[in-house]
């Protein structure tokens, strides 16, 4: 493989260079990186698949002739990535596409992949037409109904008030049906401008703004945005303001929210020298929802330095925020109760380069995109005092910015 990484003027917002098909995205406040076409790709399914994946990506880029005049996280060979939640079902992927544009730091790049072994052409950009908006969007129930679901929580409920355990998430999803294929690109702009603090992706059909950053690793810093403890906006600023206050101060939120930094700190000590833990959490607003949120950050020690992001990734997967407590009584309730193939929701989604930086988000606020058919999905934290209607409430919610994102 022979990669050509060139530094180039402002090219524009990055999600308007995508051309329609197969369009990949990993962006923040503008900054990130965008991919087309397929050099290569390497799909997986199983317990084994972060490994065979990893393995896979060490044996491209251990081949390749690198020519990067920037060297920049990013830069270079990238792989973007969708991983299943479970080990059955769902299959994962890892993308190298044969264009990327990138962006950070008031500096743009273009990468070409050329997997034939010839030095790629230069970075002239295609001329691609504006997004399309859907024609029309009728949605339905997923797998299960509001009412069934309510019935789902409150069987959760029950078992952790019986002891079985402490916290299990619990989601659903919703179908959306178009009249033709969706031009993904769309909601991609959307969800951009409209989550301005999340991350917006495109990943083999899984597309979304998550507000929660599983791990970032930069050469030698590992960081981590975990979420847990949520309150709907009512749309009243004032009151928002108050909705936050209490929800900084509860005593229900703050121990969930605990409990979710000290299962990622523990799972990322193995990896660090040191580690940045803040004792409290901070309100982070979304246009939707608030969140209890505490970003972490640690050092890479020599075992850290050894390993990828991915790696990193699946050390972390399933969290607090998408598994629950104890995470195997929680995966084993879920599996058994939620009535959902999750498939590559709130799995780990992501980009990693060559010397294994990257940055792998949970596939949260999202939906699953096939053709003209979507499956949008959200889920909650359930606990001893959770009150299904109020959940059920709380999954509206988490729905919106995809559904706003589908419409004009
Ligand atoms: C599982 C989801 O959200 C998680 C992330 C943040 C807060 C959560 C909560 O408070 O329930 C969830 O654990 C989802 O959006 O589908």
């Amino acid at each position: 493989m022979v990669v050509r990484t060139t530094e180039v003027p402002n090219p524009g917002p990055l999600l308007e260079l995508l051309p329609e098909d197969h369009p990949m995205a990993w962006v923040r406040r503008g900054e990130g990186i965008v991919g087309w076409g397929q050099a290569a790709r390497f799909d997986t399914i199983g317990a084994n698949r972060f490994v065979a994946a990893d393995r896979w990506w060490r044996r491209m880029v251990g081949t390749a002739v690198v020519r990067d005049e920037v060297r920049l996280p990013g830069t270079g060979p990238v792989a973007f990535g969708s991983f299943a939640f479970d080990d059955v079902p769902g299959s994962s992927s890892l993308v190298l596409p044969d264009t990327v544009v990138g962006h950070r730091s008031g500096r743009w790049w273009v990468t070409t992949i050329d997997v034939t072994g010839n030095l790629p052409g230069g970075a002239a950009l295609p001329e691609v037409p504006p997004a399309r908006r859907p024609l029309s969007v009728v949605y339905g129930d997923g797998s299960r109904s509001g009412t069934e679901w309510e019935g789902i929580v409150a069987e959760a409920v029950r078992r952790i008030t019986a002891g079985e355990l402490e916290k299990v998430v619990l989601a659903r999803d919703l179908v959306a049906e178009c009249p033709e294929p969706v031009d993904i690109r769309w909601p991609l702009q959307r969800l951009s401008a409209g989550y301005p603090h999340c991350w917006t992706f495109s990943v083999d059909g899984m597309i979304g703004a998550t507000p929660e950053l599983l791990v970032r690793r930069e050469r030698g810093l590992i960081t981590s945005r975990v979420l847990a403890g949520t309150i709907r906006r009512t749309g009243d600023d004032e009151h928002d303001l108050a909705l936050a206050a209490s929800l900084a101060r509860s005593s229900k939120d703050l121990e969930e929210h605990e409990y979710a930094v000290r299962s990622v700190a523990d799972a990322l000590a193995p990896f660090c020298s040191s580690m940045n833990v803040p004792e409290t959490p901070f309100v982070l607003h979304l246009p939707n929802v608030m969140h209890l949120a505490t970003d972490l950050a640690g050092v890479s020690d020599s075992a850290g330095d050894g390993v990828t992001s991915l790696a990193l990734a699946a050390a972390l997967h399933p969290s607090a925020a998408v598994g629950g407590t104890p995470t195997p009584v929680a995966l084993q309730v879920i599996r058994e109760i939620e009535g959902l193939d999750r498939d590559r929701y709130a799995g780990p989604v992501g980009w990693m380069d060559a010397r294994g930086d990257g940055e792998w988000g949970i596939a949260l606020r999202s939906a699953e995109v096939s053709g003209a058919r979507l499956r949008l999905f959200a889920g909650c934290g359930i606990v001893a005092g959770s009150d299904p209607a109020a959940e059920l409430a709380e999954s509206v919610a988490k729905l919106v910015p995809m559904r706003d994102a589908l419409s004009s």
